[in-house]
Formats: C-alpha cells, structure tokens, sequence
C-alpha cells in the first residue's frame, strides 16, 4: 500500500482526493495537511505528495519534498515563471508528475488538438480557445487552457506572447490570421470546461471536454502517484503516465 500525503485537505480537489486514495487498493493516507500545519511532520509518514493547493505554496513544498527525497504529484495551477523553474530544478533530484489536467479525457483532448492543428491549417481555419470554470476559481486562463495554447503555439509555429488574444474589446480591427482568440468564463459550480474551435469558411470542428466530477482528476493524481513510486528523477506529466507520448 503506498501511503500518500495529501495536501489542501479541506479543498475541492484534497477531499476528492482523499476519496479516490481511499477508494484506490493500492494506496493509503499517510497524511493529510492544510494552511498553517508543519509540512515536515506531515511527510514523514508518507511516500508520494499529491498537492492540489495553490501556487504560492508550491516553493515551499517543493523544497519540503526535496529535503526528504520523496516524489511530487503536483495538480495546482497558475505558477509564476520563478515557481516553475522551482519545479523543474527540482525534478532533476526527485521524481515529479506536473500536469494541469489529470483526467483521461482531457490528456485526450491534448492529442486531438495537436493532431487537428496539424491538418487545419490556419491559412484557412482560425483557432480560438474557450474555458469555462466555477466561480471560485483564482487562475485565468486555467492550466489545461495554457497546455492547450502552448500545443497549438507548438504546431503552428506561433508564440504565446505575440499570438494569443485574451479575449476582445472594442475597435480592435479585422482578426489576424496567426492570432489564436483565449476567452475565460466564470460562474456557478462549473467543474471543468474546455473547446478548441477551427473556423474557417463553411465549416468548423470543435473539439470539446466537459467534466462533471472531480473524481476524474483525483483518481488520475492517484494513478500518477502509483505510476510514479518507481521512477527515476525527472519532470513527467500526465501524457508519460497515460503512455500517450
Ligand atoms: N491538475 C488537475 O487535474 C486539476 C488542478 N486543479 C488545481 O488545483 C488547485 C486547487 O483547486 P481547488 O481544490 O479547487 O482549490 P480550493 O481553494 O478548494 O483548495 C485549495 C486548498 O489549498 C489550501 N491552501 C491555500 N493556501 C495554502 C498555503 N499557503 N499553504 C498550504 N495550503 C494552502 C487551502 O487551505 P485553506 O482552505 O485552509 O485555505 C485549500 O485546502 C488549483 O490550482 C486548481 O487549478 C484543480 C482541479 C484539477
Ligand atoms: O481549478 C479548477 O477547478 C480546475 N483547474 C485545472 C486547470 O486550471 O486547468 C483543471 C480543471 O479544469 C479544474
């Protein structure tokens, strides 16, 4: 049984993934740990961290891993450029799983778009990217959607900087032909939506997922855990676990 530390207990994500350890026959808790409780006394008891908090405390956790050599399943999203590079120094002395997204459908979804990207192209077909998310929600836009523009910057030769349009306002002029549209929704209890629409004249594709339980992605941070126990160090994501790559 592999005992895991799981952290921000009295979150959305930590009580689901409290579930889906429990569920799982082949982990345990070991732990459980919340804002303004010691990190150390905590991971003691455990042998893998899935970490669905926020990204403030993600420097602070990293290091807490590193200095008792154990491996990081780390779901929170909206890392500032510094906090990632945190994650992956650290990667290069413990194993970490770092994904915006752990359920199956979404890792799906990475490869659909990827693959649709390569033969719509956007001479012809224009991309914009929608998410929907719950009121609660503090990042935008959120990781999946990141993950998903930094496929289509990939594939078609775009930049995240120059090319992405967060949203439009105004007499903002006739739209560019490289520019990929990101557009944000909040409101209600929305868990999880994501779209990447190609339009071009006379047609469009849409490729969209919708999730509707937690569980999806609380069972996905349990399988990584299970999956990551007997990895060497190194920076892995939900496509390495899933064997999509
Ligand atoms: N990769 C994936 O598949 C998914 C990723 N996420 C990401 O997971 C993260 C958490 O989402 P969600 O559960 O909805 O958020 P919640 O706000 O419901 O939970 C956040 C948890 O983190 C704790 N926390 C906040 N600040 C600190 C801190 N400084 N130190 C330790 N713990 C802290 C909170 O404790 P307290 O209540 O005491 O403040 C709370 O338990 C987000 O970044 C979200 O985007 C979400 C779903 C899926
Ligand atoms: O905060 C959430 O709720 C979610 N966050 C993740 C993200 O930012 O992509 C994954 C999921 O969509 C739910």
């Amino acid at each position: 049984m592999l005992p895991i530390l799981i952290t921000g207990k009295s979150g959305r994500m930590g009580q689901a993934v409290i579930e889906a350890t429990e569920i799982n026959p082949g982990t345990t808790i070991g732990a459980t740990h919340d804002a303004g409780e010691n990190l150390d006394d905590a991971v003691k008891a455990s042998k893998c961290i899935i970490d669905f908090t926020v990204h403030t405390f993600s420097t602070s956790l990293i290091e807490t891993a590193l200095r008792h050599k154990v491996p990081v399943v780390m779901g929170t999203t909206g890392h500032t450029e510094a906090e990632l590079q945190t994650i992956h120094a650290a990667a290069k002395i413990i194993p970490i799983v770092h994904a915006p997204n752990f359920s199956v459908g979404v890792n799906t979804l990475f490869w659909l778009t990827s693959r649709a990207a390569r033969i719509l192209k956007q001479d012809a077909f224009d991309i914009e990217v929608t998410e929907m998310h719950h009121r609660h929600k503090i990042d935008a836009p959120s990781g999946t959607a990141r993950r998903l523009l930094d496929i289509l910057n990939e594939e078609t030769g775009t930049s995240y900087k120059e090319d992405v349009a967060h949203g439009r306002f105004g007499n903002i002029g006739p739209r560019k032909a490289k520019e990929i549209g990101m557009h944000t929704l909040r409101g209600g209890d929305v868990v999880g939506d994501h779209t990447v629409m190609f339009a071009a004249d006379g047609e469009r594709v849409e490729l969209t997922h919708k999730a509707s339980s937690r569980m999806t992605f609380a069972s996905g941070a349990v399988r990584a855990a299970l999956w990551l126990i007997d990895k060497p160090a190194g920076l892995y994501d939900m496509q390495d676990v899933l064997e999509l790559k």
